[in-house]
């Protein structure tokens, strides 16, 4: 049965990947007119993360600055704000999606494919001077994202189709259950995320590339081919790469001429490596096993659990090179080195998952090495197996005392090792999810924190002028007259209140009533000094809360105010001039909140009993 696919539905119900936290506070900075850069560079900068992305971004060989970029403000700068924006929309959907619910979906194979596709988009398109890579690479990143879409929204059935996928073409049987497949999705998910047209289009166009890469969209549409083909070289196990190889030689060769074909694919390689670091996207995929067929014991390990990095220490160079050269054949990475000293120097340069030494060894012994480790944080977690002549009692507590989990006794049976190997590699993997999960409980904990941050905003600032509201009001005025209180130095607040609002929204409604406030509320932000505080206090009332301010300073700084709402008219048709009229007061020593507020507004009514617009102190 197929299911009627319907965007604006699943969009609203919020079934769709769509960019979580301060990448959505971005994005709808970049919609505003008066967005500004340093505003853009302070979000980016709440999140650490994201800052890191960012700059690597910006001193990554895509950009290729002249001189290193050290600081968020100059990366924001130099990638430009609607590079910035579609960076961080990219960036943030793949921190957001790691994991999901449908079985058989590779969710890490995914992003490591989308940040190949990524990469490599934009080392093409700074090669051949077509566009900015910042686009590129966020278009390349999310050229496959269809297909999560559809893993998100209809985690079983997609996972259906995906068993059904070895027999059938992907794409076809996608549209029969959901009556849309991965590549379309694609294209309105970006359009949504307004990406830029002419590289959906490219993206859509790659499919099937136009023969000759001839004008610019004829070229945009080969380099996110030509990207798709790299993805599949970056993917794939050594022995399938030459073929891939040569798929690209034909094209690139006739797009770049002069570009080195194994340079090139090597920079990418090295770049997405460097990338899936950066964001905790595996890139290094434990090689697939064969089809069953006749096992030795070599092979019998890596077809069930992943292979392990292995370092292996003995001083007798047979045994190294003959255990070394099995241990890889099972599927394992092994370095090999001669005495305790040597493997530990090594392993300060790149910690092992499992360490197998012998005992006796000059200059340092087999039991010290593991003592040692077993004493450092970095050596905690390493799995240790003791190659040993002795199995006498004492020798083996001494051993484990030292720290080993396992022994093997020499000479070494393949058999027995792979199989004490075999526990090695359960331990490591149950390290690893622990690991994996305690960094998504803490990435949880991140957004959490920040969603926390921002609902205080939100409870704490009044929507339609922006400006802090009245709730906040009280608790800062509470804590500025604290201040001036323990400092001595005086405090002086003032209650504003437009004139005559009333006759506003009567003539032209309240529409335009909202928006003399918002008027209002800007020049007031624009007439006070950075340390006063405005806020909404509650209709068309405003309260300032003016720090170090005696009741002269205070006096001239409400009269400032005064004239600037009265300077600075609104563009519209009003009954009479926007004119405000306040009421001051200044706090004496244990003066508290509620009868500092009851002074100002006895002022404040003398004001407009005077005749408005003017500014009266409290006596
Ligand atoms: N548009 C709009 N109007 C509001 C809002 N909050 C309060 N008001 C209106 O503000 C008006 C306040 O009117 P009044 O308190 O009678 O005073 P006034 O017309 O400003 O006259 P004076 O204060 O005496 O100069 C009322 O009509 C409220 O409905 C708001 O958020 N938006």
């Amino acid at each position: 049965m197929s299911i009627e696919f319907d965007f604006e539905e699943l969009k609203a119900a919020d079934r769709l990947p769509s960019p979580p936290g301060v990448a959505l506070s971005i994005l709808q900075l970049v919609e505003r007119e008066d967005a500004d850069l340093d505003e853009l560079a302070n979000l980016v900068q709440a999140d650490p993360a994201l800052s890191a992305r960012l700059l690597k971004f910006a001193n990554s060989p895509l950009v290729a600055p002249v001189r290193p970029i050290v600081a968020v403000k100059e990366a924001v700068a130099r990638i430009g704000m609607n590079g910035v924006r579609n960076l961080v929309l990219g960036l943030s959907l793949v921190g957001h999606y790691r994991t999901g619910e449908c079985e058989g979906f590779d969710y890490p194979r995914f992003w490591a494919g989308s940040l190949a596709q990524g990469v490599a988009a934009a080392l093409l398109v700074k090669h051949w001077r077509l566009a900015a890579p910042e686009e590129c690479f966020t278009v390349g990143l999310l050229a496959d994202i269809g297909r999560l879409a559809l893993a998100t929204a209809w985690p079983g059935e997609y996972a259906d189709c995906l068993r059904q996928a070895g027999e059938r073409n992907l794409t076809e049987l996608e549209r029969e259950r959901f009556t849309i497949d991965h590549r379309t999705l694609t294209g309105l998910l970006l359009h949504d995320w307004r990406l830029p047209t002419v590289f959906i289009e490219a993206l859509q166009h790659s499919h099937k590339p136009p023969p000759q890469p001839g004008d610019r969209p004829a070229r945009l549409a080969w380099v996110f081919a030509l990207s798709r083909l790299v993805q599949r070289w970056c993917l794939a196990e050594p022995e399938a790469r030459p073929e891939i190889q040569a798929a690209l030689e034909k094209p690139l060769q006739r797009a770049l001429p002069e570009l080195e074909i194994e340079e090139f694919l090597s920079q990418n390689e090295t770049e997405w490596h460097a990338w899936g670091k950066l964001i905790e996207i595996p890139t290094r995929f434990p090689k697939k096993s064969k089809p069953a067929g006749k096992r030795n014991p070599a092979t019998h390990a890596k077809e069930e659990l992943p292979g392990l990095k292995i370092l292996l220490v003995d001083d007798d160079a047979m045994l190294l090179l003959r255990l070394g050269k099995q241990l890889k054949q099972a599927g394992h990475q092994v370095e090999t080195v001669k005495d305790g000293k040597a493997a530990l120097k090594k392993i300060l340069e790149s910690p092992p998952q499992l360490l197998i030494t012998d005992w006796h060894m000059q200059p340092m012994d087999g039991l010290t090495l593991c003592r040692t480790l077993r004493d450092s944080p970095l050596g905690e977690s390493i799995y240790l197996i003791m190659l040993t002549a002795s199995e006498t009692e004492d020798d083996l507590v001494r051993a484990f005392d030292a720290g080993i989990d396992d022994y093997v006794t020499k000479p070494v049976s393949l058999r027995v090792l792979l199989a004490r190997i075999k526990s090695a590699q359960r331990i490591v993997s149950l390290q690893m999810a622990l690991a994996k999960e305690h960094a998504a409980l803490e990435q949880r904990a991140k957004e959490l924190e920040l969603l926390n941050r921002k609902l205080e905003q939100l409870a704490h600032t009044d929507v339609l002028t922006g400006l802090p509201n009245r709730r906040y009001a009280i608790e800062r005025l509470n804590q500025e007259l604290a201040e001036s209180r323990r400092s001595g130095r005086p405090v002086s607040v003032m209650i504003l209140d437009l004139d005559h609002f009333k006759r506003i929204n009567d003539t032209l409604g309240h529409e335009a009533g909202d928006r003399v406030l918002v008027h209002a509320a800007r020049i007031l932000r624009e007439t006070l000094r950075s340390c006063d505080v405005a806020c909404r206090f509650g209709g068309e009332e405003f309260l300032v809360i003016a720090p170090d301010t005696d009741s002269h300073d205070g006096k001239q700084l409400a009269e400032r105010l005064c004239r600037a709402i009265a300077a600075n008219q609104p563009e519209l048709p009003l009954p009479a001039p926007l004119t405000v009229s306040i009421g001051l007061a200044t706090a004496s020593p244990d003066e508290d909140p509620k009868t500092l507020i009851h002074h100002a507004d006895k002022a404040l009514y003398h004001s407009k009993e005077q005749g408005r617009n003017r500014v009266t102190a409290a006596a």
